[in-house]
């Protein structure tokens, strides 16, 4: 039984970032996914469009769907402004383990609520468990064709305001074709598509940006 990659993923982490900064910890896992070995992280040319997008918003309370090894919920609870918090979903306990540890070790877990479980079951709960009236900021990374369900029941459960952001990663690669469709398509929203490449290659991919009108 030898170790996953976001397990030896969490070793290089521990073994080469510097305790506490977020930045280092940022820098490490690009380091290992660029020259070690690659991982479905956001990365980190679309890190910094993640990363601008998210100062834009300052936002109070953000959601990540789908946090794998935490990369992306470091790159969001770093920029929040004080008292702000970002909560993640994710429904894989291995995934879940590794992600804890990582956003531990760069300092930020005060910050972070990691809830282990499918965001199709959590997101009506926000509310009552953990006090949520709207999301600022919502990334989703999650399984592709999932954004289209999870962005309607964010809708259908209230969960939403009149300029929440939602920021979609891999809408080329692999693409998600149903929920780009229905967000350019939608009155509902103002959407805009931020040109980038899939993390740590040549290939094109980008994110999607979209504002809900409420
Ligand atoms: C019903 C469950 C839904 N609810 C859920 N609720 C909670 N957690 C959920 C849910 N659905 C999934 N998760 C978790 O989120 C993570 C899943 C992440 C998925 N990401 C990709 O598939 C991807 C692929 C490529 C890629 C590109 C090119 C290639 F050649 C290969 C790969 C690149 C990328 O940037 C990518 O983000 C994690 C693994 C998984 O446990
Ligand atoms: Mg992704």
């Amino acid at each position: 039984t030898g170790s996953t990659r976001p397990q030896r993923l969490l070793r290089a982490v521990q073994k080469k970032a510097t305790q506490g900064d977020p930045q280092s910890v940022i820098a490490t896992i690009d380091d290992f996914c660029r020259h070690s070995e690659w991982a479905m992280n956001v990365g980190d040319e679309k890190g910094l469009i993640l990363d601008s997008i998210v100062s834009e918003v300052n936002p109070s309370t953000a959601l990540e769907l789908g946090t794998y090894c935490g990369y992306s919920t470091v790159r969001i609870a770093r920029l929040l402004p004080p008292g702000g918090r970002c909560i993640t979903l994710e429904f894989n306990p291995a995934y879940a383990a590794v992600a804890r540890q990582v956003i531990a070790w760069a300092g930020i877990q005060d910050k972070v609520q990691l809830v282990e479980g499918p965001s199709g079951d959590l997101i009506p709960q926000m509310k009552e468990l953990f006090g949520v009236q709207t999301f600022d900021f919502v990334f989703l990374d999650h399984w592709k064709d999932r954004y289209l369900p999870d962005a309607k029941l964010l809708e259908e459960c209230g969960l939403l305001r009149e300029g929440t952001v939602l920021l979609a990663d891999n809408v080329i690669c692999p693409g998600t074709p149903e929920y780009l469709q229905y967000v350019r398509n939608s009155p509902r929203y103002e959407s805009r598509y931020f040109k980038s490449h899939l993390e740590y290659t040549k290939v094109e991919d980008g994110l999607e940006k979209s504002v809900f009108l409420g």
